[in-house]
């Protein structure tokens, strides 16, 4: 249920709780890292809903629009950001949420790579920008902090092969390489779109073991950083 708060409209009757994104290119690790928080109990931890995407009613809008970018960008991508609003508006029960992307990554990067490569005709492009702007315009989406998994299009190419999801295939190492540079101009450079909340970088090359270590390490700094 929304209700309306600071002229926005916002998830009714909850104590507003941090809100930490994990943001990184495709197969860079986002979903270890969010299991390996998971065993912890005071965060909630939100994966990316790919299984929606891969099935909605019996469709599979993720690999149309890997095999038609052109006919179906719109259509994944339309259903990417109501999912993704959907889970920014649900409700949380522990004192820290951390979730897999945002809204906004899914705009800024995925739509944007969409549309930059020629791949997304310009009147879709309009349209998604309008509901996005009429979203982030008129609901309240908080975001506390942004960790960032910082890895070469390379290492990711290698993990994603490694994944072998069926749909992702088809994806070669230039896609990765798009997508990189325009999280590389969001989160360090900052020259592209507004950043919604701080950006804490993790190197994220590193084998699973060092990379565990480094989230033991980050532990503190991350849930004091998203703390309002
Ligand atoms: N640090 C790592 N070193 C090697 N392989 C990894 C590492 N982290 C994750 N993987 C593997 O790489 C693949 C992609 O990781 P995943 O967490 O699913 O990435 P994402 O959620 O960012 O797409 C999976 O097969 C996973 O087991
Ligand atoms: C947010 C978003 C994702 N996708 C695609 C990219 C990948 O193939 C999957 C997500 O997998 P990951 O391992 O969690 O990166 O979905 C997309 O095409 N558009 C989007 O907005």
């Amino acid at each position: 249920m929304l209700s309306s708060f600071q002229g926005k409209l916002a998830r009714n009757g909850d104590e507003r709780k941090p809100v930490i994104c994990i943001e990184g290119n495709i197969a860079s690790g986002k979903t270890t890292c969010l299991e390996f928080f998971s065993k912890t109990s005071d965060i909630e931890v939100l994966t990316e809903p790919v299984a929606k995407w891969r099935n909605v009613r019996g469709h599979n809008p993720l690999a149309l629009m890997y095999q038609d970018p052109q006919r179906w960008g719109i259509t994944l991508q339309t259903y990417v950001q109501l999912t993704m609003l959907d889970i920014h508006l649900s409700a949380t029960s522990a004192p820290f949420r951390m979730m897999e992307r945002s809204i906004f990554s899914a705009k800024y990067i995925f739509v944007e790579n969409l549309f930059k490569s020629g791949k997304m005709p310009e009147v879709d492009y309009a349209v998604l920008s309008e509901w996005f702007d009429w979203i982030t315009s008129n609901v309240s989406i908080p975001v506390d902090l942004i960790v960032y998994l910082q890895t070469s299009p390379q290492v990711c190419h290698e993990r994603l092969k490694q994944r072998c999801r069926e749909e992702e295939k088809v994806i070669p190492l230039e896609y990765l390489e798009s997508i990189h540079q325009l999280y590389e101009d969001w989160l360090i450079k900052r020259t592209s779109f507004p950043l919604p909340a701080p950006v804490l970088v993790i190197p994220a090359d590193h084998d699973l073991q060092k990379m565990l270590h480094q989230y033991e390490e980050n532990r503190d700094k991350i849930l004091a950083a998203s703390q309002v």
